[in-house]
């Protein structure tokens, strides 16, 4: 490597327990492929990590990811680490940073939680008027779709805060709605009182899936993340995002899409939700597993045909 620091290669992470394990997990493979290099932890605290209102407020999922982008841009890291789900679609990315390393993904299934004690319990036999928590836009309109009579309530802050609030009642809600992936990382996946069908249920683009990014004129850092990417989660990860992107999706977007491969093809499931719930446009295209980014458009420009454009937010209408 030609960059001034030649043995240490500095990576950002947010703080949050459920990123400090993912960095852990993926400083540890950078370690066992490269032993003669040094890897430092630069520990980064986003607005999205202190504002504990609606993310829309501050941009979006976004709001995450911007500053590790900033940290990159400006030199202070060479890496960054993400799960792919907080990355905001390609359009709207800063310019100059590129995902350069994908991991082998994790379980893209999202779980139902309730309240410790409680007999375990499937989200369709909960009684009509249970308040569930979750934030995701996706999540709430999948909830208006698919079941009756529940309120969806927004809830945000980590999962472990989440589950103490859930047990005590100070959440005022009677389920909580989360990444199955994150309660594998956060050693709670025995609170699951179920775990959705992801044909049924669609996971959200990127779920469980931790990436890798740097700027995009840093051959070096390129060529140092090959060895731990996995060739089908990037294969399925390139396809959900040509989706999005093709949907111009953004934060407010209730938009799921999941790549699943079967030797040499990738099949894309998406679908893109009115946010009350109200109407669903479903897609599902196959295609070679050599260009899941057209095989991934396929999906989007279906879905737009059959009127998906409706359901999303107005060009310049995001908040
Ligand atoms: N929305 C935040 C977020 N981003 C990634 C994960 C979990 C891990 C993943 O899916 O990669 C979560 C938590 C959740 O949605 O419950």
């Amino acid at each position: 490597m030609s960059s001034p620091s030649a043995t240490t290669v500095r990576v950002a992470t947010r703080t949050s327990p459920m990123a400090m394990w993912q960095t852990r997990k993926c400083v540890g493979l950078l370690r066992a492929a490269h032993p003669h290099l040094t890897f430092e932890t630069v520990p980064i605290t986003s607005l999205g990590d202190r504002y504990h209102g609606p993310l829309a407020d501050i941009g979006g999922k976004g709001a995450f990811v911007r500053a590790l982008d900033q940290a990159l841009t400006t030199g202070q890291v060479e890496l960054s680490i993400s799960c792919a789900k907080d990355l905001p679609s390609p359009h709207d990315r800063m310019p100059g940073v590129v995902i350069g390393g994908v991991l082998e993904r994790d379980d893209a299934r999202d779980a139902l939680i309730l309240p410790s004690g409680t007999p375990p319990t499937a989200l369709g036999t909960l009684p009509p008027g249970s308040r569930i928590g979750t934030s995701a836009p996706r999540r709430t309109a999948q909830l208006r779709q698919l079941y009756t009579g529940f309120d969806a309530v927004p809830v945000r802050g980590n999962l472990n805060t989440r589950l103490t609030k859930l047990d005590d009642g100070s959440l005022g809600v009677d389920a909580l709605l989360v990444a199955y992936a994150g309660m594998l990382r956060l050693d709670v996946a025995d609170r699951a009182a179920e775990i959705l069908d992801p044909t049924v249920w669609l996971p959200a683009t990127g779920a469980g899936i931790v990436v890798v990014e740097h700027r995009s004129n840093d051959t070096a850092m390129h060529d140092l993340l090959a060895p731990v990417t996995h060739p089908a989660t990037a294969t399925a990860l390139a396809a959900e995002r040509a989706t999005l992107a093709t949907l111009h999706g953004n934060c407010t977007t209730a938009a799921s899409v999941h790549a699943l491969l079967h030797a040499a093809t990738v099949t894309v499931h998406a679908a893109v939700f009115a946010p009350d719930g109200t109407r669903t446009v479903r897609a599902r295209t196959t295609g070679p597993a050599e260009h899941p980014e057209s095989v991934g458009r396929e999906a989007a420009e279906r879905l737009l045909k059959d009127g998906a454009a409706q359901l999303l937010p107005a060009p310049g209408r995001q908040s």
